[in-house]
């Protein structure tokens, strides 16, 4: 080997070493605390990865370097805030800059044209779709759909007869499962799929939506890779692999399990449209209502953009909700005195046959602050609650370069004894939230103009489900001592099991 070959490699080796080295100097270099590095291809991924939990380990550390701090991503640069000021600026002032989240594989995968409401990046796209659908999901509409939950949460009502008998202890999270699976199947698709009564777990769309949620499609290998590759040259190099691996049929990962889904919806879809307009006219579903908001649109949507935004639907609508009604009964179990409260309120403000919107939905003051106290404690979906930075910035006295990511830690925000206080925060207390609070302090379904589009929809399930449930019966803790849940968080914070006695109310 010639000298001035070995003279090149030196050079290439030392000038890499320098622009990995220079990058990691991003936080130093602006006087923002950062964990020490220990892997120099992951950055901290490889902390958070082998962490029991993402979203504690976040939260540990900001309990070390404080409330705006740094972690790398490979070696992009994420800005971990519980600042309440930072996150204003953030998520309402300045977003016109932090308009998308994070962009991964599965949205690199599904293209440009396939982009949701949840996964668009590109601000007008985000903006036409979410001005097309935010129709879709406003209280009159929601309205609409009442009668759909309710008829699934009868049925509900009913298989917790045929299943349990007094005392009999169980786990109630795989009903709830069944019954959010069986809403969104009506309640988007007008479809009934039966899947409650599904005992031999043999309902396919069950069995795919359960594998898009088995494994954080973000912690798959290629996956990972993306995620370290995705702001270098290398940025396509994932997709296309991928690509090339699903040529050969790798089974069971979740973004096939996305793609097997996103097929059969089309179906759902075209099926609609060859109906006749009258047959439209009588169905109250939220692929009909998104239909017409689309037609009734001047931006339409394309074809591909409405099945991918009723795909997201459908797998937001599901896990998130039940895993919340999940938390909500763990909760009533453990705190009997609680329960007897949200019991009193329905004997004097509800009844069965009344299931009116209004009823469930302000009427019944203190089940709400009971199911926000559930979601303060129990934040569901929290990674998700991120901001790409898309251009050069200041943030409260922050330079914020473009490309960086801005990574709430919910966790910090819902304890955070400042905000919430004077009662600990480690205390169940619903009564906490009869206080005025600084608005972003409660952060389950995000912030801004990107906030959840499901919020009332999840809200009016969850409420008329615990309705009937307490109504008809005393919830009990599966143990008296020791009566803890165990959870495991992949895309959200799960609990792996809820297991509760139920007895008859007389
Ligand atoms: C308890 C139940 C739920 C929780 C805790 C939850 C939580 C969240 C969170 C944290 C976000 C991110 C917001 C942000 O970045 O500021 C989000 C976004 C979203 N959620 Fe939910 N969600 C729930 C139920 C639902 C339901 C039932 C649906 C649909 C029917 C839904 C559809 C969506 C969509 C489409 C987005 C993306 C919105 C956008 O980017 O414009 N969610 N949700």
């Amino acid at each position: 080997m010639s000298i001035i070959s070995i003279l090149l490699i030196f050079f290439i080796l030392f000038l890499s070493i320098y622009i990995i080295y220079n990058r990691f100097c991003y936080f130093s270099k602006r006087s923002i605390p950062c964990p020490p590095v220990r892997s120099i291809l992951f950055g901290h991924l490889s902390d958070l990865w082998s962490a029991k939990s993402y979203s504690e380990q976040l939260h540990q550390w900001t309990q070390q370097y404080g409330s705006v701090y740094g972690i790398f991503e490979g070696t992009r640069p994420v800005y971990v805030i519980s600042d309440i000021n930072f996150i204003e600026e953030i998520f309402i002032k300045q977003f016109a800059r932090f308009h998308s989240r994070r962009v991964t594989l599965t949205n690199r995968v599904l293209g440009e044209k396939n982009f949701n409401v949840l996964t668009a990046h590109i601000s007008q796209l985000w903006k036409k779709q979410r001005k097309i659908l935010n129709p879709t999901f406003s209280g009159a509409k929601m309205r609409r759909l009442l009668p759909t939950i309710n008829t699934c949460v009868n049925i509900f009502m009913e298989r917790l007869t045929t299943q349990t008998t007094d005392g009999t202890i169980f786990n109630i999270y795989k009903i709830y499962k069944r019954l959010t699976m069986d809403v969104i199947c009506r309640c988007a698709f007008g479809i009934d799929t039966n899947v409650q009564y599904d005992v031999y777990n043999e309902n396919i769309y069950m069995k795919k939506v359960e594998e898009l949620f088995a494994k954080d499609s973000e912690r798959a290998f290629l996956a990972k890779i993306h995620r370290i590759t995705a702001h270098t040259l290398l940025t396509n190099i994932c997709p296309i692999i991928f690509r090339l691996k699903r040529y050969f049929r790798t089974k069971n990962s979740p973004i096939q399990a996305n793609l097997w889904l996103m097929e059969h919806m089309h179906e759902f879809i075209q099926q609609r449209s060859t109906e006749e307009d009258h047959q439209k006219k009588s169905i109250d579903d939220l692929l009909q209502l998104m239909i017409d908001a689309v037609h009734s649109n001047k931006d339409q949507l394309l074809p591909t953009e409405l099945l991918s935004n009723v795909f997201i639907v459908l797998a937001a609508g599901y896990e998130t909700t039940s895993t919340a009604l999940g938390y909500c009964t763990y909760r009533l179990a453990l705190h009997q005195d609680i329960q007897e409260k949200v019991y009193e309120e329905l004997r004097e403000h509800w009844s069965a046959n009344d299931n009116s919107y209004d009823t469930i939905m302000s009427k019944l003051t203190y089940m709400d602050l009971f199911v926000k106290e559930v979601l303060r404690m129990h934040p569901i979906a929290i990674q998700v609650v991120n901001r790409q930075c898309n251009e050069d910035t200041n943030v409260a006295g922050y330079d914020i370069q473009k490309d960086s990511l801005i990574q709430v830690d919910v966790l910090s925000v819902h304890y955070d004894q400042d905000l919430w206080g004077p009662e600990p925060v480690d205390e169940f207390c619903p009564e906490r939230h009869s206080d005025k609070r600084h608005p972003l302090a409660f952060m389950p379904f995000g912030a801004g103009p990107r906030i959840c589009i499901g919020m009332r929809f999840a809200l009016m399930e969850i409420k008329l489900c615990l309705a009937q449930l307490i109504s008809a019966y005393h919830i009990l803790p599966s143990s008296s001592e020791g009566y803890k849940l165990n959870t495991e968080e992949q895309i959200v914070i799960a609990p792996e099991k809820v297991f509760v006695k139920l007895e008859k109310r007389i």
